[in-house]
């Protein structure tokens, strides 16, 4: 199989990395700084057991292809907002030579949330969930870190919502047979998903107010902003896997190793932030619990609080990191209290 993988940034590059290490055809596909320093340069991953440089085709969409072929996987890892402009450049996919159709061929989302899922399976026939447990960071162009070990990741993998077959067998077991990830195959992915978005809530505490936030107020917000989306999911029927359950697969695998020269950092919105991207995932996650919140008449404050101010920081490029926790959680008060009165 030739793995594509659309989005070759923290995560996408770290999986396109070590496919390709473990002798995978892999073609990356990015855009602007990233696509220029990955095509001249190659791709380096810098993992706890070295650094490593991959020179890889490196293309900015399907045109940079001569054809589409009956045996690649699409891996599908950007941002999640950044998802309709990916598909919309590879469902349809006429490429130059003609070949396979890309709506036909297998597209494995390993993004965070559920909405990358749901927005492709409009134009994909075949898409599968990635339940990604990949701590990475985009360092600069054409430079990713990984600091996972002695595993780089947990990747459950399935049809989405739920569902196996031979290709995701076959995904899974040439992850696996890297060394550096654990890819279970599941016959619900969505549940494991859905366990993963509550953890992601907190993508928006840490980015706000910092990643290493070890302090109580941290703590209380954390839980507070996780028990809503539990009442939500709990509402809207919606099953996921236990903490238990998450902590029995991932273990000590995954341990999170210092890396010199890169960065240790908080999480995917944390990461946005500190590089202006200007947008961040915060719509799909948080934002989703909001969604199902109204949908199933369950209150969701903090959410839809945290939703809003990390988009606010994101558009108007506020440090990440600079709300002192004791503002986001005085706020948060004023945001419950705000729903409950008459
Ligand atoms: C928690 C983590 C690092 C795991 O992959 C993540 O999902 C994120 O930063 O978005």
């Amino acid at each position: 199989m030739r793995y594509i993988i659309i989005g070759a940034g923290a995560v996408g590059g770290s999986i396109g990395g070590r496919l390709a290490g473990a002798g995978h055809e892999v073609v990356l596909v990015a855009r602007g700084a990233q696509h220029a320093a990955l095509r001249d340069g190659g791709l380096r991953l810098k993992v706890p057991d070295g650094e490593y440089t991959y020179r890889l085709p490196t293309v900015e969409g399907p045109g940079g292809l001569d054809e589409l072929r009956a045996d690649d996987v699409l891996v599908l890892a950007v941002k999640t907002q950044d998802t309709v402009g990916a598909l919309q450049a590879w469902g349809p996919a006429p490429v130059a030579g003609g070949g396979t159709a890309a709506e036909r061929l297998p597209l494995f989302c390993a993004q965070n949330g559920v909405e990358g899922q749901r927005l492709a399976l409009r134009v994909f026939r075949h898409v599968y969930g990635v339940c990604v447990w990949l701590p990475s960071t985009f360092v600069e162009p054409g430079v990713v870190s990984a600091g996972g070990a002695p595993l780089t990741g947990i990747l459950h993998l399935g049809r989405h919502p739920h569902g196996v077959d031979e290709t995701v067998r076959l995904v899974a077991a040439d992850l696996d047979k890297t060394g550096f990830f654990e890819a279970p195959v599941v016959p619900d992915v969505a549940r494991w998903q859905y366990a993963k978005l509550l953890t992601n809530l907190n993508n928006t505490v840490m980015a706000l107010s910092g990643p290493a936030d070890g302090t109580e107020a941290a703590a209380a917000v954390r839980a507070r902003v996780r028990a809503e989306g539990e009442a939500v999911l709990a509402a809207a029927g919606i099953a996921y896997a236990s903490v238990e359950e998450q902590q029995a697969v991932r273990g000590h695998k995954v341990d999170l190793v210092p890396l010199d020269g890169a960065p240790r950092t908080g999480g995917s919105t944390w990461q946005s932030l500190a590089r202006g991207t200007g947008t961040i995932e915060a719509d799909h996650l948080n934002g989703e619990i909001a969604l199902l919140g109204r949908l199933y008449g369950v209150p969701t404050p903090l959410n839809e609080l945290l939703q809003h101010l990390a988009n606010t920081f994101a558009r108007e490029r506020r440090e990440a990191g600079s709300m002192p926790i004791a503002e986001l959680a005085a706020l948060a008060d004023q945001a419950v209290a705000f729903v409950q009165e008459p």
